[in-house]
């Protein structure tokens, strides 16, 4: 098994469709007979629900458990807290539970590192690890950073021009410079687009031409209700309208971040070789 590969799925801006690109990339790759573990860090705990629990503050082990867990020290027994789902990827649940966790994180050494130090545990049984992150740039979303090995931003077209875009390129680049060296930006990935409309082809046109320094992810997904209709069933877009064009996107993406990877893994080789 090649090493494995830790996804921030991130984006402070609620609602861009971070949790639907959880799901539907990681049953992608677990189509692909890929081990995956989705990982929900966002206490409104929507990655859980949209993954069939239907109230997810009722688990009695959720991500908040499990770092606390970590910060005492204690051994975490293997499967602890972790949900099979029947289209073949794991999750760790997350509840309201976060919330208090996160405010608690603010007294603990190293704070920032909980995450890493938890996943390091769950690393060897997964070739990818996605973390479904939080709405905000607070201390859940500096661990998720410092635990991955790259980010993928979800966004609607027309957010990329405004100054939220900045401030969390603005927190990539400090966590990177001061805590993960290795952290990557895999790029931005287009959501909910709508590309009957010429405003959004406009920007998408303007975005690939002008973002050198800020990849644009090639698959796009496009708007649909039936992606919205999903995490109602509990299912992904796969079981959902797998024959839909929002489906046929996920399947680009996840096609998509397996090049990336493998062109990375043959430049790190290469590198390495040189060395
Ligand atoms: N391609 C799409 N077409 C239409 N609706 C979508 C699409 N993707 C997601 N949605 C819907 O948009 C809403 C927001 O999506 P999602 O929950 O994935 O975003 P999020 O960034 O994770 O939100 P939050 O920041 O609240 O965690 C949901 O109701 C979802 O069902």
């Amino acid at each position: 098994m090649e090493d494995c590969k830790i996804i921030a799925i991130t984006n402070q801006k609620g609602g861009v469709g971070k949790t639907t690109t959880a799901v539907n990339l990681g049953v992608g790759l677990a189509r692909t007979g890929k081990k995956v573990l989705l990982v929900d860090a966002d206490p409104q705990g929507s990655l859980t629900v949209s993954l069939g629990v239907k109230t997810p503050d009722e688990l009695p082990i959720s991500i908040a458990t499990l770092m606390q867990d970590i910060i005492d020290d204690k051994a975490i027994p293997e499967d602890y807290g972790i949900i099979h789902h029947p289209e073949g990827v794991d999750l760790i649940p997350s509840n309201i539970e976060l919330s208090a966790f996160e405010v608690g994180l603010i007294n603990v050494m190293s704070r920032e590192y909980v995450l890493r130090d938890t996943l390091e545990l769950l690393k060897q049984n997964y070739d990818h690890i996605l973390i479904d992150c939080m709405p905000s740039l607070g201390m859940m979303t500096i661990n998720a950073l410092v635990a991955a090995d790259s980010v993928m931003i979800p966004s609607q077209a027309s957010y990329l021009s405004t100054k939220g875009l900045y401030l969390l390129m603005r927190s990539i680049t400090k966590v990177k410079r001061q805590i993960n060296p290795k952290l990557r930006i895999d790029g931005v990935l287009l959501t909910m687009v709508d590309s009957r409309t010429n405003n959004a082809k406009t920007i998408i046109n303007s975005l690939r031409q002008t973002g050198d320094n800020l990849r644009i992810f090639d698959a796009e997904i496009p708007f649909s209700v039936r992606a919205a209709e999903t995490s109602i069933e509990g299912k992904s877009i796969f079981a959902h309208d797998g024959s839909g064009k929002v489906a046929c996107a996920y399947e680009q993406l996840t096609k998509e971040v397996l090049d990336n990877e493998q062109r990375q893994n043959n430049r790190s080789r290469s590198e390495e070789r040189i060395r």
